[in-house]
């Protein structure tokens, strides 16, 4: 299922978003018009896609991964559960979280991988993983989260200079001290076939952190489309990772850039027989970055906190990781009353 030669089409009748392609290699070049085109993405859809990233082998070899850790037994699944704000990476069992408001539950499993863990490996700063996780982490985890961690500071770099910032402004923020903890992480998601219509396999949300790179090779993903706030499936288009703005990074740009609300259906059309996998790599700041727009650093992002006054969204009064906890909080409460 992680070739793309074997799933059926995405539908070419449904409602679609059309998003902005992003060549990454010119990006690093620092070529004026792809940046442009980058902050416009972020600035209105919030989402773009990413060619040229050159990370495909290294996906299709984390997708081979993924499928057997979550392969294992249910019983050794719920050995890493996700245990508090800190314990937020490790597994989140299907049927947890409710998707809507008559409480039915989400149909999508996932393991979060801390960024932290992937990196000091073989040293443990947070949790202990399987052995298939293990057993991949320096050929494949690692060099796939040094690849995405490289992508998204020149993302980051990029957005920098357009908010006006000064140089290494977003790239500080996202530093992580030596010894200090983040939530970065990858996260490896499973949703089952299901043809019944209607149905969510992930709920309704934001992401957490700045940014995030989603890998995903059937459809089902859905943005709320900001000019007409109705939902529009992502097509997933070979070799293009999906790219999005997280909350973090709309608080620091006083609100100039979009973290859009998303969520999962299963896949589209003839694609709904199958199970659907995907990846994310969440970049989020360190723990104790405050979320807040950065109007002291850049006059633009002044002007743009100031327009949008009185609205309490673009200083929630928290830091990364207490945003981090808060959100996490409503779906760690329900981990151990898991339905059958
Ligand atoms: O599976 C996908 O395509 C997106 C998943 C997602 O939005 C998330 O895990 O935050
Ligand atoms: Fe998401």
């Amino acid at each position: 299922m992680h070739n793309c030669t074997d799933i059926p089409p995405f539908p070419d009748d449904i409602p679609t978003e059309q998003l902005s392609i992003i060549d990454y290699q010119l990006l690093l070049a620092g070529e004026p018009s792809e940046i442009e085109k980058l902050y416009h993405a972020a600035a209105t859809q919030g989402f773009w896609y990413v060619k040229n990233h050159g990370m495909e082998l290294l996906v299709n070899a984390m997708f081979r991964t993924a499928e057997k850790v979550l392969n294992l037994p249910l019983k050794d699944k719920l050995e890493l559960l996700q245990r508090d704000h800190r314990g937020a990476h490790g597994y989140k069992a299907k049927g947890t979280v409710p998707v809507d408001q008559h409480g039915t539950r989400d149909i999508t499993e996932f393991i979060n991988i801390s960024q932290d863990d992937v990196l000091a490996y073989p040293t443990q700063v947070h949790r202990t993983y399987p052995a298939p996780l293990r057993e991949a982490m320096e050929d494949v985890v690692q060099p796939l989260v040094r690849g995405c961690v490289a992508m998204n500071l020149a993302m980051l770099a990029a957005l920098t200079g357009k908010l006006q910032l000064p140089n290494g402004t977003l790239a500080r923020l996202h530093a992580y001290a030596a010894g200090a903890e983040s939530c970065s992480e990858l996260r490896c998601l499973r949703t089952s076939p299901c043809q019944e219509s209607g149905r969510i396999a992930l709920g309704a949300h934001t992401d957490f952190g700045s940014l995030s790179a989603v890998f995903n090779r059937l459809g089902g993903l859905q943005i709320l489309c900001p000019t007409d706030g109705t939902w529009k499936y992502v097509k997933p288009l070979p070799g293009h990772i999906i790219c999005n703005v997280g909350d973090a990074l709309e608080f620091f740009s006083g609100g100039l850039l979009r973290s859009s609300v998303h969520r999962v259906l299963p896949p589209p059309g003839l694609q709904a027989q199958h199970e659907r996998w995907s990846i994310v790599y969440f970049t989020r700041p360190a723990d104790d970055v405050e979320l807040r727009p950065l109007a002291e650093e850049s006059s633009l992002i002044a002007g743009a906190a100031k327009a949008a006054s009185g609205s309490e969204k673009l200083s929630p009064g928290f830091t990364a990781g207490e945003w981090y906890a808060k959100k996490t909080a409503k779906y760690l409460a329900r981990e151990h009353s898991l339905p059958t």
